[in-house]
């Protein structure tokens, strides 16, 4: 069987929104993905000093968004491994699940330009090809990057972002139409984003 093309969609999700889907959508379309795998994050270390919603909050609202979608799925592995999450440990986590599949980690143009920052860097390289996607307010460049190792990727602007809903929210405004139906109402099920998160 020849090898599978896999895209991995990082995310805190906290909520997930059109913004990420559309993204995805996109990169699966472009690079001929077989699948996309969403992983949402355990705890995001860049994210300390605000509240981030519980994760299976967060992976529940993932998997509402993405049910409809045959080529789009979600991961634990984050999660399930607990404690901070590293991007490095996600894909050899997943290469070790899928030793014969192709990796493709795709990143908005703002984590893009943190990327150098994370753990390992080096070795983020070495286990994935990286496809950095633009989004409004960001300038998306590949230029400090390892040659022949990211891709960029104009996407369908989306001036969507999960602390804007979440602010949204907290102040009584609608977020229809920003995230999917069935993540509006598990926001409202749940009681999410109700209270200022830092
Ligand atoms: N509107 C968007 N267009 C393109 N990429 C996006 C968009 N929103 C998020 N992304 C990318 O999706 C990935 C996951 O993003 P994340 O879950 O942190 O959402 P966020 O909207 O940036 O959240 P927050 O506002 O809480 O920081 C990141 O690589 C991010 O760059
Ligand atoms: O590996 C790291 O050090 C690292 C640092 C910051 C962000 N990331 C990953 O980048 C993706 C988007 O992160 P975030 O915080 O913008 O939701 C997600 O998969 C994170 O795990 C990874």
């Amino acid at each position: 069987m020849s090898p599978r093309r896999l895209g991995v969609m990082g995310g805190t999700f906290d909520p997930v929104h059109h913004g990420h889907l559309v993204a995805a959508s996109e990169v699966q379309h472009r690079f001929g993905l077989d699948e996309v795998i969403f992983v949402p994050t355990g705890q995001p270390w860049q994210k300390v000093g605000r509240d981030v919603s519980q994760a299976e909050d967060r992976y529940l609202m993932t998997v509402i968004a993405t049910a409809s979608n045959p080529v789009f799925s979600v991961s634990r592995v984050d999660i399930d491994r607990g404690g901070q999450t590293y991007t490095v440990d996600t894909l050899r986590d997943l290469r070790t699940q899928y030793p014969d599949d192709e990796l493709f980690f795709i990143t908005g143009a703002d984590a893009l330009e943190q990327i150098l920052t994370w753990r390992d860097a080096d070795e983020l390289f070495t286990l994935a090809h990286f496809i950095g996607v633009t989004r409004p307010g960001y300038r998306l460049d590949g230029h400090h990057l390892p040659e022949g190792k990211v891709s960029l990727v104009e996407v369908t602007a989306m001036a969507i972002s999960s602390t804007g809903c979440r602010d949204r929210v907290r102040e009584g405004a609608p977020v229809w139409y920003l995230v999917p139906d069935g993540v509006v109402r598990y926001i409202s099920k749940r009681g999410l984003y109700l209270r200022d998160s830092g």
